[in-house]
């Protein structure tokens, strides 16, 4: 597969497949092209060679997607609860069907975000704030789960956190994810495949036959 704005390549000759049920992550110098990537597996950007097959068999493939942690202003408007349900509204029927509210409960309880749930998102804690986001992602019950970057600027804890919800989710459900990360550690804690990106060369196994060395200074 090739990427590129415009006429400017940013990835040659990619071919990778993602197992379904992995967790892999996704590392590489800044710049290398992850976030062009998962830009392309989002359906914003069409690859000029190649293509992305999403071949599950069992049912088609629905993405949840965390992005990069943003700061939400402290006035920000919603309650946690309606940030998680924003994506369920559709049209002018300004309430949620029973069905509707259900999902919402599960993805709030999923999240740990039951106790703050009513609590304006503008007001809640970093981590509070990328479980909300997550927990926006899980509404549509997707099977591939992608996170770019999400726990950069969490600290530690949190970031712990954040996975460790991911990872519980990713074993009690059929459920793919992709993590682009800097974090080695975090990486070889939760992944169990890895993609590391270069410039015009890709290195893909399991988690275990990724070194250190590989992967530059920057990452750990
Ligand atoms: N909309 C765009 N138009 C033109 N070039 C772009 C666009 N978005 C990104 N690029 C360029 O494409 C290359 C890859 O960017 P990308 O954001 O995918 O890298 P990355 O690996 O995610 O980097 P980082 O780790 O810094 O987030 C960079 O050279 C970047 O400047």
């Amino acid at each position: 597969m090739k990427l590129a704005y415009g006429d400017k390549p940013v990835i040659q000759d990619l071919n990778f497949s993602l197992a379904q049920g992995s967790f892999t992550v996704i590392l590489g110098e800044n710049g290398v092209g992850k976030t062009t990537l998962v830009r392309a597996l989002l359906g914003q950007l069409r690859p000029q060679a190649g293509s992305i097959e999403f071949l599950n068999d069992q049912e088609p493939v629905k993405l949840g997607y965390v992005p990069q942690f943003r700061n939400v202003d402290e006035e920000y408007p919603l309650s946690i609860r309606e940030f998680v349900a924003l994506n369920l509204y559709h049209g002018w029927t300004p309430w949620l069907k029973k069905e509707e509210q259900k999902r919402v409960d599960w993805a709030i309880e999923q999240t740990n975000l039951e106790k703050i749930a009513t609590r304006q998102l503008g007001q809640a804690s970093g981590g509070e704030k990328q479980r909300a986001y997550l927990a926006q992602a899980l509404i549509e019950h997707p099977n591939l789960l992608i996170l770019d970057e999400s726990t950069a600027s969490l600290d530690v804890s949190m970031k712990y956190e954040l996975l460790e919800l991911v990872a519980r989710l990713q074993k009690q459900q059929p459920l793919s994810v992709l993590f682009v990360t800097h974090d080695l550690p975090l990486a070889k804690q939760f992944a169990d495949h890895f993609l590391l990106m270069e410039h015009n060369k890709y290195v893909t196994g399991p988690i275990d036959e990724l070194a250190v060395q590989d992967v530059g200074a920057e990452h750990v």
